[in-house]
């Protein structure tokens, strides 16, 4: 709702009412009509100031909304209608002012800021464009060049940007007046204005369109908004508006909208964590951290030095073999640096020492070790903490995907470890997996997740099984890449497929830019190659494909070696070239297993390696590894470059429609049955079985069914 109350004096002020950041609901736009009426009643009113109550102006329109049908007055003719009245109206913007906030306040005369006040078109994050006359509105009063930045990427800025781009009259430390009065308000009324366009403006046009079709993989928002920019640079305001709004109707309808408005929501969720004990956000408390230290200092630990110093932990560093020590101290602070300037930040918040002796970090809170993936050293690592740390210090280890209850068991408190996961590069990747054992305790994982949000991460609890849940739901999408191969398509076409789906890479470029050695090192350690191993395609009674395996014994490991996948123009080397080597090695391959190379259809390259994961996101949910779907999606989006503008993978799922994934994998499962991955789950089974539920009621239906024994 919204309150109104008139000021000593003439002003007549509107407090917009919605909390937790007075989103524009029905009820507030209601508000909104009603008192802006009143106050053009009043007779003793000759200004008006539209604030929002407990510091926050408006944090745009109330997305819970956009799922049902539209109630109350719409926003585009209550803005114009302010716009349009006799007293001048005011917006006082504290604490933010986004979406359609800011197009309310662009209806206004005039705009004052707090200089902490953050402001911003973030529409395009949510699928959508500023279609409350934003589009039309703001490149009148900022530019074209301007307005085509901030609309397409979303990005928000604080006030003194946008009071170098003149779109406020003040920008204060404190809002306590406004004077407006008594002055002509023909030329504060933005729809009126042109649109100051710069004179090469159709190459500015073309050349974003290029940009943002490039920079968003298939997503419809940021072309939609480019051209409703195109329409306000060319056309009328009027007619450009009918553009804004034929626009909006196209997104609104749009899988992606839904799909990103998911996304939205999804990531609030999984900050409301909960586990099977019952332990969860609101019922465990977690310690604040200050001092922290990070064992290994390999690409990891120094990811994780560099994210931890500047959320200004002090941090020591710790590393045994001298060369590597000494290169860590080289790179770090300079790693440090450059973060902290790319944040803004004078000088980076924490203090970094650097140790080649264990002994050191006896008085931090806090461990995270980082040493190679072997689960022999990280046993060792994990017995000397336990000696050297004060009791009650956290343990908790990078693995991505070693067992944290083995490594719990050699402590002396195995309640205080848990697993952090963190994704390279540590210091820039958004993603932290927390991984609880069935000994940690609430106030291990509690302090986990809150030191990664402290660093700005979008953190997930999960289960502790192999993989976790991101590199668990991995296995079959490489599996299934790799039997494509054999069976006659190429990296590239597989690529192809997966990029043009949204994928930012392919599996096989991802695969070589990670480096081919990682898995290789992990299949070793399963047993499933290595000397004395057969060399057969079936290996621990399932299909199994050698090929990865024959390409790193080739010497091609990725990148890091100039060949891998593809080729590349030397070690280190960015660029992806498609490489004879590999066509021939994949025909000798063939011929030697006597597979026949068939052509494969796009869909089925898509199906294969898509259903097999959600498959796997399926088997994930039914043994409470991730708490709900909204867990493994905020996963794959954050950590594994899905397209956000699909929601994720188990959000995908239900856009497909289950029935037909299911049916989908039972077809490929009955073409392959010695391929375990691509059975369907019970919970897929199940879930079809009672009419397909959207995915928002999953959580509750797996919950229900555990409690029958049904899953
Ligand atoms: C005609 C169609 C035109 C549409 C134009 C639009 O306005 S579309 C909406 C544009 N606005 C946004 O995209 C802003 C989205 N919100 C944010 O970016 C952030 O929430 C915030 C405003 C910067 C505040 O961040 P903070 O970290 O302080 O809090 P949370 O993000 O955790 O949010 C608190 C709770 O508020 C809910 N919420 C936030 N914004 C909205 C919104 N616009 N509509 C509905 N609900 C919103 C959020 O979900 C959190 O709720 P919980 O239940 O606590 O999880």
């Amino acid at each position: 709702m919204a309150t109104y109350s008139r000021l000593p004096g003439s002003v007549a002020l509107i407090t917009l009412q919605n909390p937790p950041v007075n989103a524009l609901s029905a009820a507030v736009r209601q508000g909104i009509v009603d008192t802006v009426q009143r106050a053009l009643k009043d007779p003793k009113v000759t200004s008006v100031v539209i604030c929002g109550q407990n510091g926050k102006f408006c944090g745009g329109a109330d997305i819970r909304e956009f799922a049902g049908p539209m109630l109350g007055p719409p926003l585009v003719p209550m803005i114009h209608a302010i716009e349009a009245v006799d007293k001048p109206v005011a917006a006082a913007i504290e604490g933010v002012a986004l979406g359609g906030g800011l197009e309310l306040a662009l209806g206004c005369h005039y705009r004052i800021a707090h200089s902490k006040a953050l402001l911003g078109l973030p529409e395009v994050t949510l699928g959508l464009l500023p279609g409350a006359g934003g589009s039309q509105r703001l490149p009148r009063l900022i530019g074209l060049t301007a307005a085509l930045d901030l609309i397409t990427t979303g990005r928000q800025h604080d006030s003194s940007f946008f009071s170098s781009l003149h779109l406020l009259c003040v920008c204060s430390q404190s809002i306590s007046s406004v004077c407006v009065s008594g002055q002509s308000l023909d030329s504060r009324r933005l729809s009126t204005l042109p649109c100051p366009c710069p004179p090469d403006v159709d190459s500015l046009l073309d050349k974003t369109m290029v940009k943002v079709r490039q920079r968003s993989r298939g997503a419809l928002a940021p072309v939609a908004c480019v051209q409703a920019l195109m329409a306000a640079a060319s056309l009328p305001y009027t007619q450009g508006m009918e553009k804004e709004r034929d626009l909006l109707t196209t997104l609104f309808n749009s899988g992606q909208a839904r799909a990103l408005q998911y996304a939205f929501f999804s990531q609030r969720v999984v900050g409301k964590w909960s586990l099977p004990s019952g332990a969860s956000w609101d019922n465990s408390a977690a310690r604040t951290i200050s001092k922290a230290a990070v064992i290994g200092l390999g690409t990891m630990g120094r990811g994780i030095v560099v994210a931890l110093a500047l959320t200004g932990i002090s941090v020591v560093a710790v590393e045994t073999q001298e060369k590597q020590l000494a290169e860590a101290s080289q790179v770090v602070p300079a790693m440090l640096q450059r973060e902290a300037g790319r944040r803004s930040l004078a000088t980076p918040p924490g203090v970094i020492s650097f140790s080649s002796n264990l002994q050191d970090v006896c008085e931090v809170e806090l461990v995270i070790e980082a040493v190679f993936e072997d689960m022999s050293l990280k046993l060792q690592v994990f017995r000397h903490l336990t000696s050297v740390c004060r009791p009650g210090t956290l343990l908790c280890s990078n693995t991505s995907g070693l067992d944290i209850d083995r490594l719990a068991a050699v402590t002396q408190s195995p309640g205080l470890v848990v697993g952090m996961h963190f994704f390279a590069p540590a210091h820039v990747m958004k993603l932290l997996e927390v991984v609880y054992g069935p000994r940690s305790s609430p106030e291990a994982v509690a302090t986990a997740m809150q030191l990664g949000k402290r660093m700005g991460k979008v953190s997930v609890a999960v289960g502790n099984c192999p993989g976790f849940v991101g590199n668990r739901m991995l296995k079959p999408y490489l599996e299934q890449a790799n039997f494509l191969l054999e069976e006659g398509a190429t990296p590239q076409q597989v690529d192809e497929v997966l990029e043009e789906f949204g994928f930012p890479m392919g599996v096989f470029r991802m695969s070589d830019l990670s480096g081919l050695d990682v898995g290789w090192r992990i299949r070793k350690e399963a047993g499933l190659t290595g000397p004395g191993v057969e060399s057969t395609r079936t290996r621990q009674g399932r299909r199994y494909s050698p090929l990865p395996d024959q390409v790193c014994e080739a010497g091609r490991l990725g990148q890091k070696t100039g060949r891998g996948w593809y080729q590349y123009d030397g070690p280190g080397g960015r660029v992806a070239r498609s490489d004879h080597w590999v066509n021939i090695f994949l025909e000798a391959y063939r011929a030697e297993h006597g597979l026949v190379a068939r052509s494969i259809a796009p869909e089925e390259i898509l199906e294969r390696c898509l259903y097999a994961l959600i498959n796997e996101g399926f088997n994930i949910l039914q043994d409470a590894m991730a708490a709900g779907p909204e867990d493994i999606d905020a996963i794959y989006v954050f950590g594994y470059g899905w397209p956000r503008h699909h929601g994720g993978p188990m959000f995908h799922a239900g856009q497909v429609g289950l029935g037909r994934i299911l049916e989908r994998l039972q077809h490929h499962h009955h073409n392959h049955p010695d391929v375990p991955h691509l059975k369907p789950s019970t919970l897929l089974r199940r879930l079809v079985a009672v009419g397909s539920p959207p995915v928002q009621k999953w959580r509750e239906f797996i919950n229900k069914e555990r409690v029958h024994s049904q899953l």
